[in-house]
């Protein structure tokens, strides 16, 4: 069984914690110790307010669901402590130096980093533009105003540009396009529309390539505490760590 510590203990911490199957909640960790004790009544494991206290308890993969900002203050103290690691707020790593970085240190210590497929569908095969020819890669995403911070009263283009542009600006709500990025190998056009129209949150992807052309359209509910946040996010983050130590491996 998979031992894991949840740094991050807001929204998807929360279904992380109540959906323990096929692997254990060890140890949690958030800025917040209000959080972190909440979720200790819910699944039992203890809650830390000092990380490096957190970091020393006996699991084996640290799964982040918290913030850019916390992948990179934690993510290297992590690896550093012979632990793998989960990131959701893969945006962080959209600044290429510090992901060389993190995975140098991987690699020193010999441990893994796992991004899930979060809020989209397609990651696996996106993954070929790796080893052949991508042409275009444009995500336009649709979320509610509330959930990007706006007020406005019609549909509204909030940003166009690149997605390591797109993610400084938009920290909790563009890691899809981050992921993409790092999965294909290629910069991706990004569209972030506040909608007042829509309750969901709108993934299209349009890419072109040698292998032909792909739109894929995911319409998610957002999840129960935060709009901002896909349902679909945190179900891909207990789907992987369920099929962690499965022998079958399916998808690329
Ligand atoms: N890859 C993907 O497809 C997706 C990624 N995400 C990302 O996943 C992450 C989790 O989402 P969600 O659970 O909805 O977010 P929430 O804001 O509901 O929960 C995050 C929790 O982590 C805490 N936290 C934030 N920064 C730090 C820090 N530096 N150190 C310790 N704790 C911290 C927050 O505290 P506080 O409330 O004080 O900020 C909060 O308690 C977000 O970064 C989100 O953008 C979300 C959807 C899809
Ligand atoms: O949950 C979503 O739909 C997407 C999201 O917030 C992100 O990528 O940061």
């Amino acid at each position: 069984m998979v031992r894991i510590g949840l740094l991050g203990c807001g929204n998807v911490g929360k279904i992380i914690a109540t959906h323990q199957d096929g692997f254990t909640v060890e140890a949690l960790f958030d800025r917040l110790p209000d959080h972190a004790e909440d979720l200790a009544r819910i699944c039992g494991a203890p809650a830390y307010s000092d990380f490096q206290e957190f970091i020393s308890q006996d699991f084996d993969i640290c799964v982040e669901a918290a913030s850019v900002l916390a992948v990179r203050e934690y993510a290297p103290k992590v690896l550093e402590n012979n632990k793998n690691i989960l990131i959701l707020s893969v945006g962080a790593l959209s600044d290429t130096y510090f992901r060389k970085s993190l995975l140098d240190k991987a690699r020193e210590h010999g441990r893994k980093i796992h991004i899930p497929s979060g809020a989209i569908m397609g990651l696996d095969n996106l993954k070929v533009g790796q080893i052949s020819k991508i042409d275009s890669v444009l995500l336009r995403t649709t979320k509610s105003p509330e959930s990007l911070n706006m007020q406005v009263t019609e549909r509204t283009l909030a940003f166009r540009g690149k997605a390591n542009e797109c993610i400084k600006q938009f920290p909790k709500n563009i890691n899809v396009s981050v992921a993409i990025a790092i999965a294909t190998g290629c910069d991706v056009d990004v569209e972030l529309w506040a909608d007042p129209e829509v309750d969901r949150n709108i993934h299209d992807i349009f890419v072109t390539g040698e292998f032909g052309e792909a739109n894929i359209r995911v319409i998610n509910h957002p999840s129960p505490d935060n709009p901002a946040t896909s349902y679909l996010a945190a179900l891909s983050v207990l789907s992987l760590l369920k099929n962690l130590d499965n022998p079958l491996v399916i998808g690329s």
